[in-house]
């Protein structure tokens, strides 16, 4: 599919976030993990969480659906001795279940995406569940990736949390199942740090007891629990809705966002004081954002890493500020589903935006008077770079004509029917 965005002065209305796609992948894999039925109320339905489900029920675990809620009946410790998984391009899918996998004699994930996930490196994992004495062939760290394991081992293990935190998240649910008891080491460094917040709230939720040290790089993790069959309600998709309020910032508009919890513990929640500190007229009550936006911003310095999947969104409103705005501690991205800084930035100068790359650092030069446009934008695959490059054709002169959109399905499929609905102008065609 092809996103034709046309210009679009004004946005106007009330949408409902989607829900997280983070913590319905979490959910339907504690709700595997457990051995009763465990049910999740508003799961998010997107390409990414239909990989955890499809998996799930590969491993043995029965998930029942109706419009507004999923049941589990899990499988515990014990898996369905499944040959081969499919994740399709969801990375946290893939890396969660390349640790539950360790229970199963010899699983084999797919090689589906490999101009996106196929390029993703798993070293740091691999190296981790080698010490657990689990037999791990792989392409260099790579898909495809065949996992030979059966019987696990805790104790102390060491993993590196300097490309992706879900690495260590993935170690997090599959230790408490073990015999032994374990201690985790954070090596190097650990990026987006905060997400693990997340991971530990649903263990916390499942009643799983974990010791974390206060900066996240150590934990005491006690073998031989079980986890519990419990109700899990899905909250709002700051990452997905971030995009939206970015719409919102560089356009004039009144938009709402509904189901945007204050108290999440979603990094990218922090889009609320990125925005407010670029300018933008908004409030945040009762689970509302609201945003009145008059297309005037202003750049800033900011840590990305506290919210990593929002950050090109944060970026595309960046490219319309007053002076020079800097998103420092961002080299991660560029492990994520194309390089989000190279090839991002790429398409952001295609579109007449002013923007540098460092290393781990995505520097933009604003333009308020807008970008030119009219060109077409290479999706790289990515949902983020669809989002984020709409947000531009928006406020371009010209418009953007975003190629194989279709792949904003992997967290947000309802994005540009939403967009849609704030009479944003923008023709979907097939490809
Ligand atoms: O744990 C998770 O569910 C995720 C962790 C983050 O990845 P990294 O830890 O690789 O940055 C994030 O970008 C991804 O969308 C989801
Ligand atoms: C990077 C992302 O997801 P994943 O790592 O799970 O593929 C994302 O949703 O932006």
């Amino acid at each position: 599919m092809k996103a034709i965005v046309k210009p679009t002065n004004q946005l106007k209305g009330t949408i409902q976030a989607l829900s997280s796609k983070n913590y319905t992948t979490r959910y339907l894999l504690i709700g595997a993990l457990a051995e009763g039925t465990s049910t999740i109320y508003y799961p998010a339905h997107s390409e990414d969480s239909d990989a955890m489900r499809r998996c799930i029920r590969d491993l043995g675990a029965v998930v029942e659906e109706d419009d507004e809620k999923m049941t589990i009946q899990g499988f515990g410790r014990h898996p369905k001795p499944v040959k081969e998984l499919n994740v399709g391009n969801a990375g946290a899918v893939l890396r969660f279940l390349m640790s539950t996998a360790a229970l199963c004699p010899e699983v084999t994930f797919v090689n589906t995406y490999p101009d996106s996930l196929g390029k993703r490196p798993h070293d740091d994992l691999i190296a981790t569940l080698q010490q657990m004495g689990v037999e791990v062939e792989h392409n260099q760290g790579k898909l495809p990736i065949t996992i030979r394991g059966g019987r696990p081992r805790g104790g102390k293990l060491t993993v590196s949390g300097s490309v992706s935190s879900q690495f260590l998240s993935s170690l997090l649910f599959l230790t408490p199942l073990l015999e032994e008891d374990s201690e985790i080491e954070v090596l190097h460094d650990l990026k987006s740090k905060v997400i693990v917040g997340q991971t530990l709230e649903v263990l916390q939720q499942a009643g799983i007891k974990i010791e974390a040290s206060d900066d996240l790089m150590h934990y005491n993790v006690p073998g031989r629990q079980s986890y519990q069959s419990q109700k899990y309600v899905v909250q709002g998709d700051y990452p997905g809705s971030a995009a939206i309020l970015a719409a919102a910032a560089v356009t004039n508009s009144d938009v709402t966002v509904l189901r945007l919890e204050e108290n999440s513990k979603q990094g990218e929640k922090a889009v609320v004081d990125v925005l407010r500190s670029m300018g933008v007229n908004l409030t945040h009550e009762s689970g509302l954002v609201r945003v009145l936006g008059n297309q005037q911003l202003l750049g800033g310095e900011f840590d990305g890493d506290h919210f990593t999947d929002a950050v090109l969104a944060m970026v595309a409103a960046a490219v319309f500020a007053e002076g020079t705005s800097r998103f420092y501690n961002v080299e991660n991205l560029r492990y994520k589903e194309c390089d989000r800084i190279t090839d991002y930035l790429n398409e952001l100068r295609k579109a007449g935006a002013d923007v540098e790359e460092r290393q781990s650092e995505i520097i933009v030069h604003g333009r308020p008077q807008g970008v030119p446009g009219g060109v077409e934008i290479n999706a790289h695959y990515d949902h983020r770079v669809i989002m984020a490059l709409t947000v531009v054709g928006l406020r371009s002169e010209q418009g953007l004509i975003i190629n194989d959109a279709h792949h904003v399905a992997k967290s947000y499929p309802h994005y540009f029917e939403h967009l849609l609905s704030l009479g944003a102008h923008i023709e979907l065609v097939e490809q």
